[in-house]
């Protein structure tokens, strides 16, 4: 069983058209944000640029959001999220932006209401910072970046 947590969702006088994000399959992960932009914007090679959501969204305490690529986009046209995930904080309250960048060898046209990237909600774990003199002993100790072969 999937656990649900309610999010309060505005949806900004710019976006009046469209649907609010929605999950497309019963068990998906994420909902699709779309594009809320006025007019077509080609993304050329190597471009990045910040597409508005056109919701605002007040996160319970406890939860973050994650915005994702959509897999699709990424493998067909190298379009993906710069920052993935992006981090959405429970107290902010600004207009949701997913940040694109086209690694594709091709521009790439971004339409009104196009799905462009997706929202997953996390819980969220803070940490208490223990300052200490050393750290306990490990096998691995500083071993990391292919310390272990490939
Ligand atoms: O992909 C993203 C990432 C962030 N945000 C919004 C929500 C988030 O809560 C806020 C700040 O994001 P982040 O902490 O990643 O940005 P920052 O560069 O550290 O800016 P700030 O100093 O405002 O925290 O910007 C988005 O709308 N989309």
């Amino acid at each position: 069983m999937t656990a649900t947590v309610t999010i309060q969702v505005q949806r900004l006088p710019h976006a009046e058209d469209l649907p609010l994000p929605r999950y497309e399959t019963d068990n998906a992960a994420g909902m699709d944000l779309m594009a809320c932009i006025p007019a077509d914007v080609v993304l050329g090679p190597g471009k990045r640029m910040r597409v508005p959501a056109g919701f605002a969204i007040a996160i319970p305490e406890g939860y973050e959001a994650q915005v994702r690529p959509r897999s699709g986009l990424a493998v067909m046209h190298g379009i993906t999220v710069l920052n993935a995930p992006g981090t959405i904080d429970a107290d902010y309250r600004g207009e949701l932006g997913v940040l694109l960048i086209n690694h594709g060898d091709n521009a790439y046209t971004i339409t009104r209401g196009m799905r462009i990237a997706q929202l997953v909600i996390a819980p969220v774990v803070r940490a208490h910072l223990a300052e200490v003199a050393e750290l306990s002993q490990t096998a691995r100790g500083a071993g990391g970046f292919g310390s272990t072969g490939s």
